[in-house]
């Protein structure tokens, strides 16, 4: 798929953009703080109604206005696709192709995106939190009914959790039991299709590890749910597993006053050879393990979706070395629409990009840089 227009109104730090995209390779250079990083931000809120990095929308609006519009213009395999999403205080507004969707779940998915960015080796090195809201990005991606469960389940959570902070919550029990039917319907659709996803991302990202590493090492990804479960394919023996689970922890919930058992306690892990990358792998490991789950999500979606999301590389060449920039180049130029940011094009090996198309960001503003 390509993004062939993208039309920003008051968003970050931007007044009004209207950006044809050239050609495969869209390359945006510019100073510190211009607002490169701010561009791609939108191409992947554009796709998924939330930004990469923050998980206030207030922030993504202009100072000093009260709402941003976003809009874009997708050639997809089976015709052309038209997003446009509006934030602002009372909350989002979603159309696909001019008709608006009362379910986010029903939009995310016109446009499919793989961001890589500075911040992604704490998918590795950072808390359970990091991964989790990994997981729930990239799913919903490629499975429109994981938003809208887990948006649901989210909704139950608090709800439990508020009751639960109550002082006198032990006495509201028979409440707690009718929520807990929803909560651990939804949980369990949850970890049923992150079980599923991790196990083919894994296929995927040991493959594309191996060749970056020169098959040196075995990178394993597993599920750690908070569920002691092996077979997650059986829904029904699932819920029944949680509900038990959920009732033992009765007790305890109502002295600590929040919600024990669930897929919002769950982590990812990643290991090498069977050892934690997040404990005792170097930097490099670490780095190497991030990058590979990363082109693994592109495959995956490929194969999910048939057709390659668009890349977006913000200020990441520059921290790779040359194998690993070629790694990323060679596997994926012929075929998926990439978007990179740089400060300057001395730090990157552009040479290897054809169909390469340049812009100059200034101050909130995009021109066509012709060289
Ligand atoms: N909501 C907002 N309204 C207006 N300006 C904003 C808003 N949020 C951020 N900015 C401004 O956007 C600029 C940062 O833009 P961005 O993060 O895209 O920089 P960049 O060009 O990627 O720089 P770097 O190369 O340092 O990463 C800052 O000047 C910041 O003050």
């Amino acid at each position: 798929m390509k993004l062939n227009r993208l039309a920003l109104r008051h968003y970050r730090n931007y007044g009004e953009v209207n950006l044809s995209t050239q050609g495969r390779v869209n390359i945006f250079i510019g100073n510190n703080a211009q607002g490169k990083t701010n561009l791609l931000e939108a191409i992947y809120v554009l796709a998924l109604t939330k930004s990469h990095r923050t998980s206030k929308d207030r922030e993504l609006i202009a100072w000093n206005e009260d709402k941003a519009v976003l809009h874009g213009e997708i050639e997809r395999k089976y015709g052309e696709c038209k997003l446009d999403l509006l934030l602002s205080a009372q909350g989002k507004k979603a159309k696909l192709n001019g008709l608006e969707q009362r379910k986010l779940s029903d939009y995310v998915g016109g446009l499919n995106v793989v961001m890589f960015a500075p911040e992604d080796l704490e998918i590795v090195k950072g808390s359970p939190g990091v991964r989790r809201r990994f997981l729930d990005m990239e799913i919903a991606q490629v499975e429109p009914s994981y938003l809208h469960n887990l948006l649901q389940y989210q909704k139950v959570l608090n709800q439990r959790n508020q009751l639960l902070k109550q002082p006198n919550a032990s006495k509201q029990s028979a409440l707690l039991e009718v929520w807990n039917e929803q909560f651990v319907t939804y949980g369990t659709k949850i970890m049923q299709k992150r079980q599923s996803f991790i196990e083919k991302l894994e296929k995927w990202a040991s493959a594309i590890h191996a060749g970056i590493a020169g098959g040196k090492e075995k990178l394993q990804l597993h599920y750690k749910a908070s569920l002691d479960v092996e077979d997650f394919t059986n829904g029904t023996i699932l819920f029944d597993r949680f509900m038990i689970k959920l009732t033992q922890a009765k007790e305890q919930e109502f002295r600590r006053g929040t919600t024990l058992v669930g897929p919002h306690r769950d982590d990812l892990t990643l290991s090498l050879d069977g050892r934690e990358v997040h404990a005792y792998g170097s930097q490099g490991q670490q780095r190497t393990a991030a990058l590979s789950l990363k082109l693994a999500e592109i495959e995956l979606i490929a194969e999910e979706v048939g057709e390659y999301p668009v890349l977006l590389l913000d200020d990441v060449l520059s921290e790779l070395d040359r194998h690993r920039q070629t790694q990323l180049i060679e596997t994926f130029q012929d075929k998926v629409q990439t978007f990179i940011t740089t400060t300057g094009v001395e730090s990157v090996d552009l040479s290897r990009w054809q169909d390469a198309a340049f812009f100059h960001v200034e101050n909130g503003q995009v021109t066509v840089d012709k060289r």
